[in-house]
């Protein structure tokens, strides 16, 4: 059996769904809008399992599910050595999001990562503490900033509403996702004037082990030609 994982809910599991159906196969909850099962029509073999889509990362590294939907940002995230857990297999069109650093927008001598890097330094000098950046991609953000050569800062934890910590003093950036831009408006932030850190989609990744196991082997491959994918 392939169990196949894919977002529980909002509009990542909406275009999944979309997306599945475009190739013949039809995704379902199996009850009511809070219940996390679901069903699968027109594959045989073939089980969906509804799961947070920050969790679908490490559910395929441990081969709990063979296949699974999620962003790209959220693999390369969760995931030190992703290439040895998961194959991309096929990048779906849809959840794109650039993971950016942005600052407050009144900060008018600071437009690019240099510009950051200088007033890390400074800030560090008068204020006694390293610039603080919110973020909950630490493993991105860290290896990014390395590559830059930036150094004076720190990390701080935000699991949600990370735009919303700079107006609360808890710091003075941000590294996060955006798409529309709007919520970096609204709070007043401006992206650094820099590539992306990552420029995320949603992807169909399959799990490396799976991939790999001589049982599953043949159905992985006949499920995926139907879909019109190679592995
Ligand atoms: N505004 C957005 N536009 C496009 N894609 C987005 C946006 N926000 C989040 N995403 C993408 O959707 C995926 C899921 O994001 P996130 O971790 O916020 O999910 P969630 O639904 O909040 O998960 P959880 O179930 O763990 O709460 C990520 O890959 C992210 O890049
Ligand atoms: O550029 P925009 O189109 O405004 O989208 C960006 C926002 O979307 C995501 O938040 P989400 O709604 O997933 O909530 P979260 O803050 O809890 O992560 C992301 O973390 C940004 O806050």
């Amino acid at each position: 059996m392939i169990r196949l994982g894919v977002p529980s809910k909002g509009r990542l599991m909406e275009q999944t769904f979309d997306w599945f159906a475009a190739r013949g196969v039809k995704l379902s909850r199996a009850g009511s809008d809070r219940e996390y099962s679901g069903k699968v029509e027109g594959a045989a073999g073939v089980s969906l399992v509804l799961l947070s889509a920050g969790e679908i990362p490490r559910e395929l590294a441990a081969g709990r599910i063979e296949l699974g939907v999620t962003g790209t940002d959220l693999v390369r995230e969760k995931l030190a050595g992703w290439r040895s857990d998961v194959v991309e297999i096929a990048e779906m069109g849809f959840g794109h999001a650039d993971l950016i650093l942005a600052v407050p927008a009144c900060w008018r001598d600071c437009e690019t990562l240099d510009d950051v890097a200088s007033i890390a330094r400074d800030f560090r000098l008068s204020h006694g503490f390293r610039l603080r950046i919110a973020t909950k991609y630490h493993r991105l953000v860290r290896a990014w900033l390395s590559e830059q050569e930036v150094a004076d800062y720190q990390l701080v934890d935000s699991q949600g509403a990370t735009e919303g910590t700079v107006a609360n003093l808890t710091a003075e950036a941000i590294a996060d996702i955006t798409s529309s831009g709007e919520t970096l408006r609204a709070n007043h932030l401006k992206i650094i004037d820099a590539e992306p850190i990552l420029r995320s989609q949603a992807t169909l990744f399959a799990s490396r082990t799976a991939l790999d196991a001589e049982t599953l082997g043949p159905e992985m491959a006949r499920f995926l030609d139907q879909l019109g994918l190679a592995a």
